[in-house]
């Protein structure tokens, strides 16, 4: 066997219902390149921002970006100063108050006394040579040997110790000015140059920090030599100063056990806050001599925080630091802008030795804590380098000036520290401690890359020059104004046309602004910006433009939303009134059916015109199309059409049995209001059986052969369940309809009618049912009533064979109608006068004795109506809607001819073959059904 693939198999087809689809573009293409295509009144396309085209343009690429400059690292500086043993010439008050400080100073070496050999004279002051024993040696200018007391030597094993990797040493001998060349000087150089430093001088109380920092005025200290050589490398530049200096002055100190506060040193400043890491309120005093920073300078130490300790008789009790900020005034300079920081901290003490209390001793301990926690940064920075593993710790959190020097404790800026000590034997400890502490911090190494965090660092930029914010904002990213409100754009870096220098080693800042990106010339910057503003401004232009057009579009759909509103509204309203309209033409239509019914009906027989009598019966007879006709306007909406489509259908079937019956008119209208309560559910499907009916009916009205027994057989087999409106309305309607065919086939009296409606005055509650039967019945005997020979006991019979078990009353109606359909029988039988027919009848029939053969005499007696008459009109022809006067006479009179005999047969041969029982159980039920309603119909019948 061969196996076929499925392409192959003949009977597979594949049928692809929807046409293949198209692949979508891509996003940036889905947007439709002419939209005026689909929609007219979009006339314009908004053209694409032309961002590469200038882009392109507008950036030369004339040189490759230059690589950053390779990271050179720099070991922190620390120098170390020894202080000269200072000591008061005897007899005088001073030498008074140091001895008794030397009482209580900590450690007192006894010794000491006799070991001055080793002690410089000071300058300033006459030396004791007996009473001093210094612990410290200065090998060379990197290293220092410490060497305990004899007597800690002896007890302790303590041993010498050598220190050594200072950038220098500074003997107790050093002038202010050797210092200041050697350590200070190179840092006021950087600043000049744009670099950024910080000087910080830590050391035990009265080790010369406060003297190293500020001097005196006979030996001005690092910040007024700096100033000095600020300004005089200033002035050496030129006859006209293209920077401009300020310099701002603030201690932190501690508020009596309350925390750190921060306080401004300068002449008008205050108490200052800090925010994170920016100091708020700080004033930067611009100062333009070197006199007038020195007197900035004297005012600072009047205001700072001193008190007298045994240690020192002047002892700083705050954390002082001194700014100096270089600003450039010309922008065609380059932006060196730099601040150099000058920190003088508050020395460490013992209390044993200090002797402080009380608040006294609160400041030492602040002291002593900010002191300790400049070390841990210095040392967690320094295990961090030698161990990257290991976190840069967050101690710098734990005090004001650590936050403020956060920069340099990490090892992002340049910082120089001066270690200054007490070369006394007694100070052994403080020096000690100081230089194991301090010294490993020659091993820090800064760089020269800060992190992009550091121009991010909001102190950093207000505390920098405005240029060097503008650097530091455009290396950020951001294009944020000034305090004076200028956009930072106006100085940024890539406008000047030249640049006279370039920073290559600290700032990070210079190594991003170096970039190729700095050589591009303004009017090229500036011709970028002006084309990318011109291509935005014409697609703002175009958008709004498109904007507009939709607008309007928009405005005029709403326009003909509101047309197509109101059209819709007017034509629901002419549906309204349609539907109105509907009904009162399918009243006026019944109306002037039952009108002419009545016209017709007294036309065709003027005699009723005389007995017609209006009654129940006929009006629950009217009933129906009537309550079919009110209903349908009560139903759902969406079923209107088919509503009114039934409407006329059956107002054109009622319009044919209107033309045929001979009803009261009257009565119908009267009877209309009375039923209307069925479901609208249900009221299409009651339209649509009656109709159904009144059409099979109207069709056997055409095709009638003449056979009352199926029409009777037919009849019997519906459900006829009390309740159910729907089937009874139906079945009301079909006996209307074969009372209008007997309408049009007999000639007969209204008497019939008249009869049968007195019979609805007893229904008792099953009204609808008794009427069925009712209507049964009279169609029965209509359609007999043609073909009849005048024998009514084979009617009777017949009609006895209906097995009616609804009740009592119906039974009764039965049997009453059976009596009428013999009289009306005879009446379309008869050309006789049928109000005497009808007199023998009712008499007969009321009269228990009488029996059924005695009126079968009388009806044949009266039966005298020749076979010629009624086969003259005999041909079947289509009931004409239009001429009710139509007889259908001939076609009943052609089956009257065949089927009279059978008739006879059969209603007397089971008569006689069933046996006297069952006569006698007809005869009774007769009796008991028909003697209480015949009574009845007597006594209307005489009204
Ligand atoms: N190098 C020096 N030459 C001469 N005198 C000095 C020197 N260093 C310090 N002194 C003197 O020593 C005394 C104490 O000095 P200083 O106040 O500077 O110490 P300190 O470290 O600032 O103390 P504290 O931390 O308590 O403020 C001062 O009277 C000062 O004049």
């Amino acid at each position: 066997m061969e196996a076929k693939s499925p392409s192959e198999c003949p009977n597979t087809v594949t049928v692809r219902r929807n046409p293949h689809r198209r692949a979508r573009p891509t996003p940036s293409a889905s947007i439709n390149p002419n939209p005026n295509a689909q929609n007219p009144n979009m006339k314009r396309e908004i053209s694409s921002f032309p961002i590469q085209d200038i882009l392109a343009m507008e950036i030369p690429q004339k040189n490759p970006p230059e690589p950053p400059a390779p990271a050179t690292s720099e070991d922190l500086k620390v120098y170390l100063r020894i202080r000269p043993i200072v000591t008061l010439k005897p007899n005088t008050k001073d030498q008074k108050i140091f001895r008794q400080r030397q009482k209580n100073a900590w450690p007192q070496n006894p010794s000491s006394k006799n070991n001055s050999a080793n002690v410089k004279k000071n300058n300033t002051t006459t030396t004791t040579s007996s009473s001093n024993e210094v612990c410290i040696d200065v090998n060379d200018s990197h290293s220092v040997t410490l060497s305990p007391p004899a007597s800690l030597q002896d007890s302790k094993r303590i041993k010498s110790e050598v220190y050594e990797g200072f950038s220098h040493v500074f003997a107790s001998d050093s002038t202010q000015n050797e210092v200041f060349e050697k350590m200070v000087k190179p840092l006021v150089d950087d600043f000049l140059n744009g670099k950024s430093g910080l000087l910080a001088a830590l050391g035990p109380s009265g080790s010369g920090k406060t003297h190293t920092v500020f001097g005196t005025p006979r030996e001005p200290g690092m910040v007024h030599l700096a100033l000095k050589q600020i300004f005089k490398e200033a002035q050496q530049c030129g006859s006209k100063l293209t920077r401009e200096f300020k310099v701002s002055v603030f201690e932190i100190y501690s508020d009596r056990g309350k925390g750190e506060k921060i306080s401004d040193l300068s002449p008008d400043g205050g108490d200052l806050s800090m925010q994170q890491a920016t100091i708020k309120g700080l004033q930067e005093v611009a100062i333009s001599s070197a006199a007038q920073a020195e007197s900035l300078i004297a005012c600072a130490m009047l205001k700072r925080t001193t008190a007298m300790t045994n240690t020192n008789s002047q002892s700083s009790r705050s954390q002082c630091i001194i700014n100096i900020h270089s600003f450039v005034r010309d922008p065609d300079v380059e932006p060196n802008n730099a601040v150099l920081t000058i920190v003088d901290l508050a020395g460490a003490e013992r209390e044993k030795r200090t002797g402080n209390q009380g608040s006294r001793l609160i400041e030492s301990n602040f002291i002593n804590n900010t002191s300790m926690v400049f070390g841990l940064c210095l040392r967690s920075l320094l295990e961090h380098q030698s161990n990257p593993k290991k976190p840069l710790k967050m101690h710098f959190k734990n005090s004001m000036l650590t936050r403020y020097l956060r920069d340099y404790l990490e090892g992002k800026r340049r910082m120089t520290l001066i270690l200054t000590v007490k070369p006394g034997e007694h100070d052994y400890s403080d020096t000690s401690y100081l230089l194991r502490q301090a010294s490993p911090f020659m091993k820090i190494k800064f760089t020269n890359v800060e992190e992009p965090s550091m121009f991010l660092n909001k102190r950093n930029i207000e505390m920098l020059p405005r240029v060097e914010q503008a650097k530091k904002m455009k290396c950020s990213g951001r294009y944020a104004k000034t305090e004076e409100g200028k956009s930072v754009r106006d100085e940024h870096p890539l406008l000047p046309k030249v640049t006279k220098r370039i920073y290559t080693s600290d700032s990070v800042c210079a190594a991003l602004v170096k970039p190729d990106s700095i050589d591009l010339p303004r009017e090229r910057n500036h011709q970028v910006m002006q084309n990318f503003a011109k291509a935005l401004w014409n697609v703002l232009k175009q958008y709004k433009e498109k904007l507009m057009v939709a607008e309007r579009e928009i405005q005029g759909l709403n326009e003909i939303i509101g047309n197509e509103k109101t059209r819709y509204f007017k034509l629901e309203k002419e549906l309204k009134d349609f539907k109105s309209y509907c009904s009162c033409s399918m009243e006026n239509s019944t109306v002037s059916t039952l009108v002419n019914i009545d016209t017709k009906s007294k036309a065709l027989d003027p005699r009723c015109h005389n007995d017609f009598e209006p009654g129940n019966d006929q009006d629950v007879f009217a009933e129906a199309p009537e309550c079919n006709t009110t209903q349908k306007f009560d139903g759902t909406p969406g079923h209107d059409q088919n509503i009114i489509f039934e409407i006329e259908e059956s107002a054109h079937f009622l319009n044919l049995k209107a033309s045929e019956c001979d009803g009261s008119p009257r009565k119908d209208r009267e009877a209309t209001p009375k039923k209307c309560d069925s479901t609208p559910i249900q009221d299409q499907n009651v339209i649509y059986e009656i109709k159904e009916k009144d059409h099979f009916l109207n069709l056997k009205a055409f095709e009638c052969d003449g056979s009352p027994r199926k029409d009777q057989g037919a009849t019997k087999k519906y459900d006829y369940t009390l309740g159910h409106d729907q089937h009874v309305f139906s079945q009301i309607k079909e006996k209307d309809h074969f009372l209008n065919l007997k309408a049009s086939e007999c000639n007969g009296s209204p008497r019939k009618d008249q009869c049968a409606t007195k019979k609805c005055d007893y229904t008792l509650g099953h009204d609808q049912n008794v009427f069925f039967q009712i209507e049964e019945k009279d169609h029965f005997l209509n359609l007999k009533a043609p073909e009849c020979n005048g024998s009514p006991k084979k009617d009777r019979g017949a009609t006895k064979n209906c097995d009616y078990t609804t009740g009592n009353d119906q039974y009764v109606f039965s049997q009453t109608e059976e009596h009428v359909h013999s009289l009306n029988r005879r009446a379309s039988e008869c050309d006789g006068s049928p109000k005497k027919y009808q007199d023998v009848v009712t008499k007969k029939s009321l009269d228990p004795s009488v029996s059924p053969k005695d009126v079968a005499s009388i009806q044949k007696c009266n039966l005298d109506v020749p076979e010629s008459e009624l086969l003259s009109d005999s041909s079947c022809k289509p009931l004409n809607v239009l001429k009710p006067k139509r007889r259908l006479l001939p076609a009943s009179s052609t089956l009257l001819r065949d089927i009279p005999l059978g008739i006879e047969d059969e209603s007397e041969k089971p008569k006689g073959n069933r046996g006297a029982k069952k006569s006698a159980a007809d005869e009774t039920k007769r009796t008991q059904g028909s003697i209480s309603l015949l009574r009845l119909l007597q006594s209307n019948l005489h009204v």
